[in-house]
């Protein structure tokens, strides 16, 4: 049984700055479904892609990884030999979830847990790289080193796979974007409170960027082929290929 999410459903006197602790890792599967939408699309997709651009011999790495949805997805569709998975977070709670999430499903594919604040990790010999709305946690002064460096571990014809939460750089269909996106959680279950607590608590933690900085920044660090493949309200997520 997935547990549900609750943690924002009563009133908080002294709310914190939200973080991937225990008790959001109990509740993950349920609290992404339910806020991100096109979620479970992206996740297909990024199978999809697996089986598309990864190359035999290489590495595939899973970027804030969380319980590992990404890594299980292109695990079941790999079809290259010789690949292996490195899936990392800075979340120890998250890492030690998605261990048990993963030894639940059989399977020949090495996969890594690392427990890292991904501008410290090395990225080489891959072929594709997920970044699952995890960008957007990254201090923006430190998104396009990480970019850079992911760029550079690529394999030519290796593949970046962006999703985020965007902001339009038009105000109107920015609040309207942002509208629609709480009708969702709306029609999901979440009350108002939910809404607006979850909405202050990310404040100060997400800081989403446009999709014209996302593209305009892949391009500068040397990606040659750059667009979004899918955006459902102000969600979306963008290939880049190297
Ligand atoms: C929204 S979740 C990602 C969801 C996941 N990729 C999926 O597809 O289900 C963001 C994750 O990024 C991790 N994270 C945030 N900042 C990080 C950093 N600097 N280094 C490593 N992981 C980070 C968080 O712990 C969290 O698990
Ligand atoms: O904007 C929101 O309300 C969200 O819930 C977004 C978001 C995300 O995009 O990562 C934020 C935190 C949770 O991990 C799940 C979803």
């Amino acid at each position: 049984m997935q547990s549900k999410d609750h943690i924002f459903a009563a009133p908080i006197a002294q709310l914190g700055d939200f973080c991937f602790d225990q008790n959001v890792a109990e509740v993950f599967p349920d609290m992404i479904k339910r806020s991100v939408p096109g979620y479970s699309n992206i996740i297909s997709a990024i199978g999809m892609m697996t089986t598309r651009f990864a190359q035999p011999d290489s590495q595939l790495y899973d970027l804030g990884c969380s319980l590992g949805a990404a890594t299980q997805e292109m695990r079941r569709n790999l079809t290259q030999p010789g690949c292996r998975i490195i899936a990392v977070d800075n979340s120890a709670a998250m890492l030690e979830r998605a261990a048990s999430h993963l030894a639940a499903f059989k399977s020949d594919v090495p996969v890594t847990l690392t427990e890292a604040d991904l501008c410290d990790i090395e990225i080489d010999n891959a072929s594709v790289v997920v970044l699952n709305f995890t960008l957007q946690f990254i201090d923006p002064d430190k998104r396009e080193a990480l970019l850079s460096k992911i760029y550079r571990g690529l394999k030519p014809g290796g593949v970046l796979i962006l999703s985020e939460k965007f902001i339009s750089a038009d105000e109107t269909v920015n609040e309207l974007l942002i509208d629609l996106h709480h009708d969702f959680k709306r029609a999901n279950g979440y009350s108002e409170l939910e809404i607006s607590q979850k909405r202050t608590a990310l404040e100060n933690v997400m800081r989403p960027d446009t999709p014209e900085l996302h593209k305009t920044r892949l391009k500068r660090v040397g990606f040659q082929h750059v667009d979004l493949w899918f955006q459902c309200f102000n969600f979306g997520s963008m290939v880049a290929i190297k």
